[in-house]
């Protein structure tokens, strides 16, 4: 029988369990590659940085982000909000077909509003490309030599670190920095990008780049831009105020908010921007409404996003998704394609059978009978089938590729 004393946990015990409350207040329970990171990015999170797994901002983030969406982000200094930002940049330029190159111009802009920032946020870029070696990194910034701010320009810088005024300074007589493809715009600590009183920059630069959504803006060069290269901008701040609002209003289109309280949220996505979902399965739909909140250390789905499920047989189950993804994908454009992938993360959690989403086609990894069984059921083109065995236990597992809305 136990004694009093023996029940109690000893010093030891409770400090460890401190410590691993405190852990789990800053970590989250998933690893960088169930975000949907790429294997050499997770590497090198892992080899170069020592991050084992993704902070909460960070796990709530990454998937947003790769998923198209722009997003405001409000998380205390410290938190990892760089990581939370770069990661799905570069694991998106890395898979950009064709490969980018040094002529393509600048693709991802991170302003700034310091230069010890700025050289901070650099440093972390250059790590985390190591390996993507034509992804080239940059600054500029005050204080440094503009004609060789302007040679590095000219030569092209794929992911620019940016303080605002020099930023704008190049965007007014830097004939020869290309910012035609640019893709992301990212505010790092809004809040002192304004108290800095860069407000007027920031404004002026939202407009030169096409990336102002309030009714001042020139829709002439925004759309012009819009149409050519679907643009997120993401803003993340450790405080809220008039300021930081506004320009999170002036430069956010429908935004995931993260760290924000759910009570202040509107619902802003639906789920009929997905169209129908087809005819022969009977749908029955839920909206529950939930928030992420890194506040309380709680994972809670954010209230923008409509939830629906689908009612069906225990051995359907797969076969209704795939048909529902496969819907999606063929009325897909990029972003929605995108944000698919973030479907196919909890796919995979529940089915076991991992997935990779290309442009058309779905790659499975699971049990051989799982993929024959869908295969038939979808009608669905496959490139090959078995590919090859990665394991024999349970029968073995399989890889095929199915090809979706290519039929026969
Ligand atoms: N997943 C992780 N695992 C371990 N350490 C991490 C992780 N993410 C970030 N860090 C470390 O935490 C510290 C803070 O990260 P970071 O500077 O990105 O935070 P931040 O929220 O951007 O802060 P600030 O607002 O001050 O820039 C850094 O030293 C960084 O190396």
């Amino acid at each position: 029988m136990a004694t009093k004393k023996s029940e109690k946990p000893s010093k030891e015990s409770k400090t460890k369990s401190k410590e691993e409350h405190k852990e789990s207040e800053i970590f989250a329970s998933c690893s960088f590659s169930s975000l949907g990171l790429h294997p050499t990015l997770c590497d090198e999170l892992r080899e170069r940085m020592d991050f084992e797994a993704p902070t909460l901002v960070q796990a709530q983030a990454i998937p947003v982000i790769l998923s198209g969406r722009h997003v405001l982000v409000n998380a205390a200094t410290g938190t990892g909000k760089t990581v939370a930002y770069l990661a799905p940049i570069i694991h998106q330029l890395q898979e950009h077909e064709p490969r980018i190159q040094r002529s393509d111009g600048t693709f991802a802009l991170v302003l700034v509003p310091t230069r010890e920032l700025c050289m901070q946020v650099y440093e972390v870029l250059q790590k985390l490309l190591h390996r993507f070696h034509w992804i080239v990194p940059g600054y500029i910034m005050g204080g440094e030599n503009r004609s060789k701010e302007k040679a590095r320009l000219r030569k092209g810088i794929s992911v620019l670190v940016a303080t605002p005024g020099r930023l704008l300074d190049h965007l007014r007589h830097t004939s020869s920095f290309l910012h035609t493809n640019l893709r992301w715009i990212i505010f790092d600590e809004a809040d002192r990008i304004l108290e800095l009183g860069f407000g007027k920059e920031i404004e002026e630069i939202l407009d030169i780049l096409g990336s102002r959504h309030d009714a001042s803006a020139d829709k002439e060069i925004a759309e012009s831009y819009i149409s050519d290269h679907p643009r997120q901008n993401v803003l993340l701040s450790a405080t809220l105020n008039e300021k930081v609002n506004h320009l999170a209003k002036i430069s956010l289109e429908n935004p995931v908010m993260i760290g924000l309280d759910y009570k202040k949220m509107q619902p802003v996505l639906s789920f009929k921007d997905f169209g129908s979902l087809g005819s022969d399965a009977n749908y029955e739909l839920e909206h529950p409404v939930k928030m992420m909140s890194p506040s309380n250390g709680d994972f809670r789905v954010p209230a923008q996003l409509v939830q629906r499920y689908v009612k069906v047989s225990c051995g359907l189950r797969l076969a209704v998704l795939l048909s529902i993804l496969k819907d999606l994908l063929e009325r897909g454009t990029s972003q929605k394609i995108q944000a698919l992938r973030a479907v196919l993360l909890c796919f995979q959690a529940v089915s076991g059978l991992k997935v990779n989403l290309g442009q058309s086609e779905l790659v499975l990894v699971g049990d051989v009978h799982n993929i024959n069984y869908l295969v038939e059921l979808l009608g669905c083109r496959v490139a090959y089938l078995p590919m090859k065995y990665l394991g024999l236990l349970l029968g073995g597992v399989v890889q095929g590729k199915l090809y979706l809305g290519s039929g026969g």
